[in-house]
C-alpha cells in the first residue's frame, strides 16, 4: 500500500478547510474552526492501486499551530495552494508559498524541486467581486511547474474531487520516476561487472 502525504495550504480563510471537507464528506460546510490543524487519513483505489491518503490542513494562527511551515514542506509529498479570487492578499501569499517550495536555495521539500504543486484559484462562485484574474493563476503555475485550476468548494463537489485526484495522481507518477531512478544493487552491480569484463573481453 502507497503513503501519500498530502499538504492543503494558503493564507487565511482562503478556503483550506472548505476544500478538504468537500473531497473527504463531498459536502460544503459554511464555517470551520480554524484555531486548530488537522490531518485526515482516507483510503483510496486509485490506478489498481490501494493508497493510503492523509491530508493536512494547518492552522492559519502561527502560534496555536503544531507544524511549522519547514515542517510541513519536509512532511508532504505534494501540495494545494489554495487562494481566494476574490481576495488578492490571498494570492500573494499563495505566491511566497510557491516560491518557497520551489526554490533549491531555500527549499525544504522532501523531493526539493520536483514536488507535485497544485494551484487553486478557489471561490469561484465570488467572481463578480474577483480580484484575481484567471490568467494570472495560471501564469504563476507556469513559471513555476505547478498544475492550475480555479473551482468554488462551495458550489463544485466534482470538480473538487477531480482537483485532488489529480494531484495525487503526480504524486504518483513522481514515487514510479524516482522508483526509475533508483536501480536496484543487484542489477547495478551486475551491470558493473558486465562493463569491466565486457570490455576487457572486446580487447583480447
Ligand atoms: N463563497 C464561497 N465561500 C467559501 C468557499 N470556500 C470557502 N468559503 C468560505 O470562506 C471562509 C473560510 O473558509 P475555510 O475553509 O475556513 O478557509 P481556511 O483557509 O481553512 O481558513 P483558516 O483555517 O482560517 O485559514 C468560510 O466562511 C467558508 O464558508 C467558496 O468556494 N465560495
Amino acid at each position: 500500500m502507497n503513503d501519500v502525504k498530502l499538504a492543503v495550504l494558503g493564507g487565511e480563510g482562503a478556503g483550506k478547510s472548505a476544500l478538504t471537507v468537500r473531497f473527504l464528506t463531498k459536502r460544503f460546510v459554511g464555517e470551520y474552526a480554524s484555531n486548530f490543524e488537522s490531518i485526515y487519513n482516507k483510503h483510496l483505489c486509485l490506478e489498481g492501486k490501494q493508497l493510503n491518503l492523509e491530508i493536512y490542513d494547518p492552522c492559519s494562527q502561527p502560534q496555536k499551530a503544531k507544524f511549522s511551515l519547514t515542517s510541513d514542506l519536509q512532511w508532504a509529498d505534494g501540495f494545494v495552494i489554495v487562494y481566494d479570487i476574490s481576495d488578492r492578499s490571498s494570492f500573494a501569499f499563495a505566491k511566497a508559498m510557491i516560491y518557497r517550495i520551489r526554490e533549491p536555495q531555500t527549499s525544504h521539500c522532501k523531493r526539493a524541486v520536483d514536488s507535485a504543486v497544485l494551484l487553486v484559484g478557489n471561490k469561484q462562485d465570488l467572481c463578480h467581486v474577483r480580484e484575481v484574474g484567471w490568467e494570472e493563476g495560471q501564469k504563476l503555475a507556469l513559471d513555476y511547474r505547478c498544475q492550475f485550476c480555479e473551482l468554488s468548494a462551495a458550489e463544485q463537489s466534482l470538480e473538487v474531487e477531480m482537483m485532488f485526484i489529480r494531484i495525487i495522481k503526480d504524486i504518483l507518477t513522481n514515487f514510479k520516476l524516482k522508483e526509475k531512478r533508483r536501480p536496484s544493487g543487484s542489477k547495478s552491480m551486475a551491470k558493473l561487472i558486465n562493463n569491466v569484463f565486457g570490455k576487457r573481453r572486446k580487447s583480447v
